[in-house]
């Protein structure tokens, strides 16, 4: 096996958040009264350690010097750690301009964090704005950019001809890579010459999939610098390169332009020299819950077990367990797209049971996935089953249960999908099913994280069997389900997989697992 490389040695030394405590806001030095009022509106009335450790390195005196690594448990307040702090310091700003981009995996995480910024910054006068590609590329533009008077014609011979140079509509924008990388390329107007925050939050996820190469098209277009590894060989690169004032803010000379601080987010960052090397860090600090030699840390109030079962029997073995946590609000993890659908098909043929499951995978739709994840929120569906689009930041107030019907295939995905729950300073619980030739490597996989000792659940035999008729009925109406699929366009992919074989061979080839 590979050695693993050296860790950075800015990485080996963090400012420890254990060393912070949980602040109430009213000791929480220059915060703004509006900032303050904003926060007690949403209920909240003192900063958690990671966010008092974060606004001590960002606020004040040594503020904004550093780029900044934020690395401490999932559930733990990090959105809120550099949201607020970016709204302090931008509340002081004279001009509208874009001067803060968030960059997320995901959509719903992209709103999710909006959210967050919703709550606080419009108390001190700034605006927010999202590019997820939730409308056309132009509709977008036209939130994110203003030309004064004109709406018609091709803004770019305009812009140059006249002086009514376009103007930002927002300040802070949280965008996806795909959707930033159109409106840096294609919508005239569209600047990040004045940006002074660049947060990449999820960073192991963002730095691990190539949206197109966003990330050093932004540091460009932020900075002027060329940050793509071989500029000749970029041509495209060049179109995106806008020259960073020589210290002028538009129409008021001579200010200086800060200088653009990084912020990387993760609960499981990644310490891979190469892949942080990507962003350029200037002089970073990292702060993080200081760990022994184990890479991640589970929540405290986390409480963890393992069934063990054959395959075959996995749904009847869920479903045992569903139906004795009654209407408590869980989330189901599988390790595809096909498992999630299968298995939430396979609930909803399953009559009277105690809740109402919906799916959330990018097999659906969006606005499907969207709507799953709104009645999930609103309590109108109790169980999510999920594929793990779902398990990066998403935070679903009240999830008291994670059940992984697929083994997590490494350390991260398992930090990140059992960190759904005993979110900020709450209990919770998760249960992992596990095949018996599986025990091995999830032993290897809980040997890299903190506080994860798992317990064996038994799930009630007599339970088990009040269930299996009704069970039965289910997987019939699933196999139906599926035929019918199989010869419609688009489910294909089950054809090759129902056959009419004994109990053991139906049940695997509908819920392979
Ligand atoms: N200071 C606070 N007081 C009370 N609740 C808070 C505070 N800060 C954050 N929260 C709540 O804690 C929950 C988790 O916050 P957040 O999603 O930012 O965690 P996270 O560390 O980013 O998690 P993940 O690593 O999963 O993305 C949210 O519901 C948020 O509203």
């Amino acid at each position: 096996m590979a050695k693993a490389p050296p860790v950075l040695q800015w990485m080996r030394q963090p400012l420890d958040v254990k060393s912070f405590e949980e602040q109430s806001l009213d000791s929480v030095p220059f915060l703004h009264p509006g900032l303050m009022e904003s926060l007690r509106n949403v209920g909240i009335h003192s900063l958690f350690p990671v966010q008092a450790a974060v606004w001590h390195e960002t606020v004040g005196p040594g503020g904004g010097a550093r780029d900044l690594s934020i690395s401490s448990p999932t559930g733990s307040g990090k959105t809120l750690a550099y949201s607020l702090p970016i709204a302090q310091s931008l509340s002081q700003r004279l001009l509208r301009r874009l001067r803060a981009l968030i960059v997320v995996p995901t959509r719903d995480l992209a709103m999710q964090v909006k959210q967050v910024f919703d709550a606080i910054a419009p108390s001190v006068g700034l605006s927010i704005g999202i590019a997820v590609g939730q409308t056309s590329v132009a509709a977008e533009a036209s939130q994110l950019v203003l030309f004064p008077g004109k709406t018609d014609t091709c803004f770019r011979e305009l812009h140059l001809a006249s002086d009514n140079l376009p103007e930002s509509r927002v300040d802070i924008l949280v965008a996806t890579p795909g959707r930033l990388m159109d409106h840096i390329q294609n919508t005239p107007g569209f600047t990040l010459e004045h940006l002074q925050y660049l947060v990449v939050d999820e960073t192991d996820r963002l730095l691990r999939e190539a949206y197109q190469e966003w990330l050093p098209t932004v540091l460009e277009a932020a900075t002027g610098k060329n940050f793509s590894p071989s500029d000749d060989s970029n041509p495209g690169i060049g179109s995106v390169r806008t020259i960073r004032r020589s210290c002028l803010e538009r129409g008021i000379k001579g200010c200086v332009v800060p200088r653009l601080q990084k912020i990387i987010v993760s609960a499981t960052l990644t310490r891979d020299p190469a892949k942080i090397a990507q962003l350029g860090l200037y002089h970073p600090l990292s702060i993080a819950l200081s760990t022994s030699d184990n890479l991640y840390k589970l929540p405290e109030q986390l409480r963890s077990y393992t069934i063990i079962c054959k395959a075959q029997q996995k749904p009847l073995k869920l479903v045992t367990l569903l139906h004795s946590l009654g209407d408590q609000r869980t989330v189901i993890f599988t390790s595809s797209v096909s498992n999630t659908h299968r298995l939430s098909t396979f609930l909803a043929c399953f009559e009277d049971l105690p809740f109402r499951a919906v799916e959330y995978s990018s097999f659906q739709h969006q606005l499907a996935r969207s709507k799953a994840l709104a009645a999930f929120r609103a309590g109108e569906a109790q169980v999510l089953v999920a594929s793990d689009a779902m398990a990066r930041g998403m935070d679903v107030e009240g999830v008291t249960h994670i059940i992984n019907y697929d083994m997590p295939p490494f350390a991260r995905t398992y930090v990140h999908r059992v960190g759904r729950t005993a979110r900020a300073g709450r209990s919770g619980s998760c249960f992992t099913l596990l095949r018996k030739e599986e025990v091995r490597y999830f032993k290897s996989i809980l040997a890299k994280v903190q506080n994860s000792s798992c317990k064996t659940y038994k799930v009630s035999s007599e339970s088990t069997k009040e269930l299996r008729p009704r069970y039965w009925t289910a997987l019939q109406k699933l196999k139906e389900i599926l035929d019918a699929g199989a010869g419609k366009k688009g489910h294909e992919m089950y054809a090759e997989e129902v056959t009419a074989a004994d109990d053991a061979a139906v049940v695997a080839s509908l819920l392979p697992g």
